[in-house]
Formats: structure tokens, C-alpha cells, sequence
């Protein structure tokens, strides 16, 4: 669609990690095209979902979750969210309403770190939102896990600093309020033809988000022993005549004993990802997949900037 009543933009979607970011983004979409699991900063790159409503095209930027930086890694993570909502037509600042409950909520709930964590990159965000001179759609989420009746003290709050523009209650993971939010930000976007083709649902490369698919199964089998030590990059994605896919995948870790880990008793570990690494990205290209993981030590690969670049992160910034 490329005629004068077509319209397309930029939508930041900022939030603490664990927000709900990641599903949020698939809800507007409708597939599958980041990556959800319990563990907090699992989102490394901004996966761009397009969502679409009638002659509106939206480009929605899957920042990954602000927080105070640590390692150079970090940094460059933060700098990517902050470059996603600086360029875009409209930010949703998502919240998790259930964690400004229990820390603001009088006691009824008791309040994690986690909570506490939560509160505190709002407070940020909200910070950062200001002296950017930005407004934002305020979504309140995991609305699921509450009453009503106590949001309305954390919505009021948050709206009182004055970087909201809008409120919106909603359950990312049960899809309530979801289709409200898409057409409020459907009426935001700017008079434009489409920058994506109609049938793109997401442009996150293939590559990538199959790289994201085994890190999620590495995450599953050894979050314990291995928190944020390790990288996934896809170095070779081949068709094949017979209709299967040929894929390598490398298993980036900083030490001999971290490789160790993902290898597993007799390489059992590593078996296991492979195996459900390629059934899910078998049912997400529809094709059989072969799928070969290699484990490298590679001392310090969250310092190594040829890394950042697979990650698609602005690591200049
Ligand atoms: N109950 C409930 N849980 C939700 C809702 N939305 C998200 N979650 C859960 O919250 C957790 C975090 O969701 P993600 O979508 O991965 O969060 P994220 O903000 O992308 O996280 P990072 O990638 O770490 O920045 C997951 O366990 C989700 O299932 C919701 O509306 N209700």
C-alpha cells in the first residue's frame, strides 16, 4: 500500500526488564517474533515486529529493558533503547502494575527485590523520559493479577509526573485492553506510505531470531549455572533443495568451565538444546531443520564489539 491514505511510524516500547515487552510486541503482531521466558534481560537486540490495523502500519521497536549499566555490554544495551524511543512517532511506556502494587500498595502483597528493582527503572525511565522532553502512553499491564480498584493509585501516581499522555489498563499475556492500545497507536502514526512489504510480520533476520530460539533452550537447561555468560550467533542458514534448512549455530561462553556446562555429561546438555531448538524453529519455518551447535570459549565475548553488531545494537552510541 503506498497511496496518500496510508499511514506508517515508529513505535518505542520502553519498559523495566520483565515488564512484558517481549509479549506485548507478539500480542500486536500476532506471531511469534521475540523471545519470552521468566529470566529478566533476555531481550539483547530490538526485535522490530510490524503490527498492522486496516491502512496502518506500525514499526514496533522491542527495546531491551533499561536499567543502570554495568559492562560495556549493558551500556550499549541501554543506548539502544534510549536511540529506539528518541526516534520514534509514539512511545508506550509499559509497566508492571502487580510489582508498583506490592511496593506501593500499602502492604496488602509483599514486595520482592524484584518489585522494588521494578519500581526503581520506572522511577528512571521516567526520569530519562523527562529531560528527553518525551511523552508517553502509559500501559499498566499484568492487570490479570489485580483488582481494579488498586490501580487506579498507581495510574494517578504515575500520571502526576507528567510524561503521560494517556492511560491504558491492560493484560499483555490474556490480550485484554491489547486491541484499545493498537488503535490508539494506530491513530498516532503519521500520514506515510508502508516501509514494509504487507506480508512481513516481522523484519528481525531469520538468523537472528533463530539464534534467539537456542539461547531461550540454552536459558531453559542452565540458567542456574550460567546466568548471562553466553551468546548465540547463527554463522550459516542454507536452503536445501529437499525444502529442509541447513543451520549452524556457535555457543558463545567466557570459560572452559562455562563450556563445560552447556556441553553436559557425554554432550547430553547440548543434545537437548539442539533437539529443542530445532523442533521450534521446524514448526516457526515450517520445514525440517538441521540444526549443528558448536561451543566456543571466547574470553570476554561481552567485551568483543565484532559481537555487538550480530546483536544488531548501536554500540558507538
Ligand atoms: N500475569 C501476567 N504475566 C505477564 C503479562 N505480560 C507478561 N507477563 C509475564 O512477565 C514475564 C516477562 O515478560 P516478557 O515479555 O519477557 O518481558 P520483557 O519486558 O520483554 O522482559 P526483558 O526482555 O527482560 O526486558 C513473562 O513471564 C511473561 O509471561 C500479563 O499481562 N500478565
Amino acid at each position: 500500500m503506498t497511496d496518500s491514505s496510508t499511514r506508517c511510524g515508529f513505535v518505542a516500547i520502553i519498559g523495566a526488564p520483565n515488564a512484558g515487552k517481549s509479549t506485548l510486541v507478539n500480542q500486536l503482531v500476532g506471531t511469534k517474533v521475540s523471545i519470552v521466558t521468566q529470566k529478566v534481560q533476555t531481550t539483547r537486540f530490538p526485535v522490530r515486529g510490524i503490527a498492522l490495523d486496516e491502512e496502518v502500519q506500525m514499526i514496533l521497536v522491542d527495546t531491551p529493558g533499561i536499567f543502570k549499566p554495568r559492562r560495556r555490554l549493558d551500556r550499549a544495551m541501554v543506548a539502544s533503547a534510549w536511540g529506539g524511543a528518541e526516534d520514534a512517532d509514539c512511545v508506550v511506556l509499559l509497566v508492571d502494575a502487580a510489582a508498583q502494587l506490592a511496593v506501593k500498595g500499602g502492604g496488602e502483597v509483599k514486595a520482592t527485590g524484584a518489585d522494588h528493582k521494578a519500581v526503581e527503572d520506572v522511577e528512571m525511565i521516567v526520569e530519562g523520559l523527562k529531560s528527553a522532553n518525551r511523552k508517553a502512553i502509559l500501559a499498566l499491564n499484568k492487570i490479570d493479577l489485580m483488582k481494579s480498584e488498586n490501580l487506579l493509585a498507581i495510574a494517578d501516581d504515575l500520571y502526576n509526573t507528567g510524561i503521560v499522555e494517556d492511560v491504558l489498563m491492560i493484560s499483555a499475556e490474556k490480550g485484554h485492553g491489547v486491541k484499545d492500545l493498537k488503535k490508539l497507536l494506530a491513530k498516532r502514526m503519521p500520514q506515510s506510505p508502508w516501509l514494509y512489504p504487507e506480508d512481513q510480520a516481522a523484519d528481525a533476520p531469520v538468523r537472528i531470531l533463530a539464534a534467539e530460539i537456542t539461547r531461550e533452550k540454552l536459558f531453559l537447561r542452565v540458567h542456574e549455572e550460567l546466568p548471562y555468560a553466553a551468546a548465540v550467533v547463527t554463522t550459516e542458514f542454507v536452503d536445501k533443495p529437499d525444502g529442509s534448512v541447513r543451520i549452524e549455530q556457535t555457543i558463545f561462553v567466557e570459560r572452559d568451565g562455562q563450556r563445560a556446562i552447556v556441553l553436559g555429561k557425554g554432550g547430553q546438555t547440548l543434545k537437548w538444546i539442539g533437539q529443542k531448538s530445532r523442533e521450534e524453529l521446524g514448526k516457526l519455518l515450517d520445514r525440517p531443520v538441521h540444526l549443528f551447535l558448536t561451543v566456543k570459549v571466547e574470553e570476554k565475548w561481552s567485551d568483543d564489539r565484532a559481537l555487538y553488531a550480530q546483536f544488531g545494537l548501536n554500540y558507538d552510541s
